[in-house]
């Protein structure tokens, strides 16, 4: 099966958010055995990542350093973010291809995501990145121009633009590499966002696009069959959070989309993954799935996971 597996934040680093580097090691060491598993059991896999956290705390490090050094804007940070995720992937996913005697090759493509220049995302912050901070020290942050939410139990985390992925770019690639035999790292934190200016002539814009809703774009774009959305939870669930929760196994793109609109997934967290996973079946992609790392494998048999099929697949295309 050819396959995008999306990795969450959570699989990315530690629970509390922080991206210190050991901690983002270990936990990109975890999910690139889940991924050799996949690559060494024959499957065709393309990986594609959150950077969150990262591009957070890169844009912090900016800001706190102006007065000494030239700061970069957020698609800048977002590069980075690709770069130092995609190496620090490439060094685990080639080891644990090693351990387990396959030599299928990896490649981590830069990659931008075209959007809309006059996207409503860009005067209506959605997305959380960076850490968490108290509801005090974010007040000081909204004094000083900054759009931050509170986010619950964790703590108030800072929100910025979020225009909606229109074109993966680099999917024409992503397919070369696939049918040499490559496995690929591409389109991480949702894709560098670019505007089409003067003569259809690309450059980036400051925003950080939803990976999720990018996961959906390429998996599309790479006639995937299946889209696996990995995170902290085996199912997404109806009530979360409450007595009555309930884990939701196999649904129908109907089904879920009633629970979306009955406000069952948070904004930022579940609900784009939901999201995502229900474009990718509409388009005609035929299983996608929500679960965790350690139930990749079984999702992608449609036996683990919250998976939504399509009881008619588009032929050789999703
Ligand atoms: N209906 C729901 N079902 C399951 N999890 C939910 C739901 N609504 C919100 N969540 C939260 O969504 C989280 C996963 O989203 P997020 O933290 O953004 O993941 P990631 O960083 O892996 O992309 C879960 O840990 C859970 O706390
Ligand atoms: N870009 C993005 O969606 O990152 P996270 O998944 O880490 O939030």
């Amino acid at each position: 099966m050819r396959v995008v597996i999306a990795l969450g934040g959570n699989a990315m680093t530690s629970p509390d958010g922080s991206a210190r580097p050991e901690d983002q090691i270990a936990a990109i060491h975890t999910a690139m055995a889940a991924t050799a598993d996949l690559i060494a059991a024959g499957h065709e896999v393309v990986v594609t990542h959150g950077n969150g956290p990262q591009v957070g705390n890169l844009l912090v490090k900016n800001e706190l350093a102006a007065a000494v050094v030239p700061p970069v804007p957020l698609d800048w940070c977002g590069a980075q973010t690709q770069g130092t995720i995609g190496f620090t992937i490439l060094d685990e996913l080639e080891g644990a291809l090693a351990e387990r005697g396959c030599a299928t090759p990896v490649a981590a493509l830069v990659s931008r995501t075209r959007v809309d220049a006059d996207d409503q995302g860009f005067t209506h912050p959605s997305k959380p990145i960076g850490r968490y901070v108290s509801a005090e020290a974010a007040r000081t942050m909204i004094d000083h121009g900054q759009t931050w939410e509170d986010r619950g139990e964790r703590g108030w985390r800072r929100l910025v633009a979020s225009p909606e992925p229109r074109e993966f770019l680099e999917a024409g690639t992503v397919r070369t590499l696939l049918s040499q035999g490559y496995a690929v790292v591409a389109a991480g934190g949702g894709g560098i966002p670019v505007v089409a200016g003067e003569h259809g002539r690309l450059h980036g814009v400051e925003a950080v696009i939803d990976k999720d809703l990018t996961a959906c774009l390429l998996a599309r774009s790479v006639d995937a069959d299946v889209l696996v959305i990995a995170t902290d939870v085996a199912n997404a669930a109806v009530d979360w959070g409450t007595p009555t929760q309930r884990d939701l196994r196999s649904v129908t793109v109907a089904e879920m989309r009633a629970h979306a609109a009955d406000g069952q997934f948070a904004s930022g967290s579940m609900g784009p993954k939901v999201e995502a996973a229900l474009r990718f079946v509409e388009a005609g992609g035929p299983r996608s799935a929500i679960t965790s790392l350690d139930r990749i494998g079984e999702a992608l048999e449609g036996r683990a996971g919250t998976v939504i099929a399509n009881p008619s697949p588009a032929a050789g295309s999703a």
